[in-house]
């Protein structure tokens, strides 16, 4: 459906997109991650045509860019972008007839995309009275009223509350369902990991790692990751570097890799001696996953040195 190759992107002479390459197929919903600043809004600007590349190419439908690629393009951008003073049927009307919906098929496509998103009882309700996840899903509905094939979701879940969150995920599903192709940004590594049968992974302008979550799994050599609290961690990493686990320190949580997966006992066991305060053992996951591509084996937080009395 959506197919990108070797694409630069600078902004004011600084590099933002260094040669992305990505393959969206029809049907898949893809979530593309990365910290802010990292050039996703610019990526889907660029699949959009509101921005364009400096070099490489965007096939959307096995073609490279034509001005009818616009009704296959759905796109709800990180802001919502509505007329305060206009209900929700008129947006879907204002927006209808400029995608060319003709007149005579506009009142059954608003009804069936007020309807797909949760608004028909609000058809005449005017935006500003909207919540912010009804306005989130108005604004997507916005994006759906030309059945475009593409959905492009710009972090479509950003500020909502878990119950905002919910409907926005089985709107997505539901779309998914109805046969459309979608590509989300998103910070939310939940919602990725809920949503999204392919991740992506921005760094530095490059994506650093994509694929399913089980395989990006397999880039983390671990059956399990072991968080522990303790007083004194320097004597818990001493004894994980004895058994050669890897060791990860991320601001305040102390982990550990660990190759199989133990019993409890085992793992009291093994750090006998040791005073701990809490042990969480948890499947490896795209927090993890994220975390080691951005920090790698440098985590953001230094190992914490040896306390007065530890060791
Ligand atoms: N029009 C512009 N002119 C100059 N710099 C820009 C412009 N648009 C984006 N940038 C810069 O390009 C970089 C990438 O921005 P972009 O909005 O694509 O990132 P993002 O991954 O979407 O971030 P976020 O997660 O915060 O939305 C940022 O450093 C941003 O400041």
């Amino acid at each position: 459906m959506l197919k990108i190759e070797r694409l630069y992107k600078s902004h004011q002479k600084r590099p933002v997109l260094q040669g992305i390459d990505l393959e969206i197929k029809s049907g898949e919903i893809y979530g593309l991650l990365g910290p802010n600043g990292a050039g996703k809004t610019t990526l889907i600007n660029i699949i959009c045509h509101l921005l364009n590349a400096d070099q490489g190419q965007v096939y959307i439908a096995g073609q490279t860019w034509r001005p009818q690629h616009r009704y296959l393009l759905g796109i709800s951008p990180q802001k919502n972008l509505l007329y305060q003073s206009l209900t929700c049927g008129e947006h879907l009307y204002f927006f209808g007839r400029i995608y060319g919906v003709p007149e005579r098929e506009l009142p059954r496509r608003v009804k069936q995309c007020l309807t797909l998103v949760g608004l028909a009882s609000r058809a005449d309700s005017l935006a500003e009275n909207l919540s912010g996840g009804m306005q989130k899903r108005l604004n997507i509905a916005i994006a759906l009223i030309h059945q475009p094939k593409l959905l492009i979701l710009d972090e479509p879940t950003a500020s909502l509350d878990i119950e905002s969150r919910f409907e926005v995920w089985q709107l997505i599903r539901q779309c998914q369902q109805q046969g459309m192709t979608l590509l989300l940004t998103t910070h939310l590594l939940e919602e990725a990991e809920r949503m999204c049968d392919r991740i992506g992974i921005l760094k530095q302008g490059k994506l650093a790692a994509e694929g399913s979550l089980p395989s990006l799994q397999t880039l983390i050599q671990a059956a399990e990751i072991l968080s522990i609290q303790t007083p004194t961690p320097k004597v818990a990493i001493e004894r994980a570097q004895s058994l050669g686990w890897p060791i990860r320190y991320y601001h305040q949580d102390l982990l550990f890799w660990v190759p199989e997966t133990l019993e409890l006992n085992q793992i009291i066991h093994l750090f006998a001696g040791i005073s701990l305060t809490s042990v969480a053992r948890q499947p490896v996951r795209l927090e993890h996953i994220y975390l080691e591509i951005m920090h790698g084996d440098s985590p953001p937080t230094k190992i914490p040195q040896l306390s007065p009395g530890e060791g």
